[in-house]
């Protein structure tokens, strides 16, 4: 059995989070101008963690992704490198917020020697890469989408990320002081319950998944999903989907929400437009896990603890 002790809160003190729910469209500057006034919006409401969703800069796709990558590396990039990076970066600063900056695409750009090793040639490969900053506009976190979103529903939705992305391969685990620690993952991610518990069990007191579900596994899956993860680690979750476009080549679900230790929906969005704020409360991380002990039920001697051993985990 695991032994019982009793860990310091994983969440310090109180403090609202919003999900802004965010209509974008192909323009990536008022993409990014919508997007900041959201989150001032956001911030008036009173939250210190504000997410964005998934694709919040550009309409979601594969064949959107190269047209709308900016080159990240190395850190931090310039002005025509990254204009979401500098415009992420001066709405957290502006507003004194963290913020999870939902997920741009990404190019990474190296020079391979050709095999006949006659001339170099640049490979381009690109990630789902979501981004946080600190209340001063400092780069915190990179988190690259781990699990592509490469599905095949008959008649419903065929999607492959992997034809154009590459996956990333760390889980990403970002302190925010004073408050405590988040996993940051992002949408089809949330579907792998090994990546939530690691996270969890390595003391974060929320997974936020910047997400865009989709009209088929949306109603089926998304609040299912947050709940479940949620359920199963004993913290919040937080899922923060773009607003529905009927005239945009993928509609997305919506339905961002908050979701609290017990599974309970904190706060949900509709389909359009919305801001989500939610108070987390580390009392209530503490009573349902000491209301329902599973942490110190787990039985190790009959399965692995899959948070020890070696993870690729990038720890704050
Ligand atoms: N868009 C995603 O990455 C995931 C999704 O829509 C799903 O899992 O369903």
């Amino acid at each position: 059995m695991a032994s019982s002790t009793t860990p310091s809160p994983v969440l310090k003190q109180p403090v609202k989070l919003a999900c802004v729910q965010l209509a974008s469209g192909s323009d990536k500057a008022a993409n990014l101008a919508h997007a900041a006034a959201k989150v001032r919006e956001a911030a008036a409401a009173g939250a210190k963690i504000v997410v964005l969703p998934e694709c919040f800069n550009s309409p979601y796709g594969c064949d959107h992704f190269p047209s709308y990558a900016e080159t990240l590396l190395p850190s931090p990039p310039t002005e025509a490198q990254s204009p979401s990076f500098h415009a992420l970066s001066a709405m957290a600063r502006d507003n004194a917020v963290y913020l999870i900056g939902g997920s741009i695409p990404e190019l990474v750009t190296t020079i391979t020697t050709t095999t006949e090793g006659t001339h170099e040639e640049p490979k381009k490969t690109y990630y789902n890469t979501s981004l946080t900053f600190d209340p001063s506009g400092t780069l915190l976190a990179t988190h690259r989408k781990i699990h592509l979103f490469d599905i095949s529903i008959p008649g419903k939705i065929t999607f492959r990320e992997s034809d154009v992305l590459s996956p990333g391969d760390t889980l990403t685990l970002v302190d925010l002081p004073p408050y405590g620690r988040v996993a940051v993952a992002i949408c089809y991610d949330v579907r792998f319950p090994e990546l939530a518990t690691i996270a969890a069990r390595r003391g974060a007191f929320a997974l936020v998944y910047p997400g865009a579900f989709n009209l088929t596994t949306g109603p089926l899956h998304w609040k299912l999903l947050g709940q479940a993860r949620a359920v199963d680690n004993q913290c919040y979750v937080a899922l923060c989907s773009p607003a529905r476009d009927m005239s945009a080549g993928y509609h997305a679900w919506g339905h961002s929400l908050v979701v609290d230790p017990m599974a309970q929906v904190l706060g949900e969005a509709g389909e359009g437009e919305e801001v989500v704020v939610a108070e987390l409360d580390g009392d209530k991380i503490e009573e349902a896990r000491k209301g329902i002990p599973l942490r110190d039920q787990r039985r190790f001697d009959v399965y692995p603890d899959v948070s020890q051993g070696a993870v690729a985990a990038k720890e704050p």
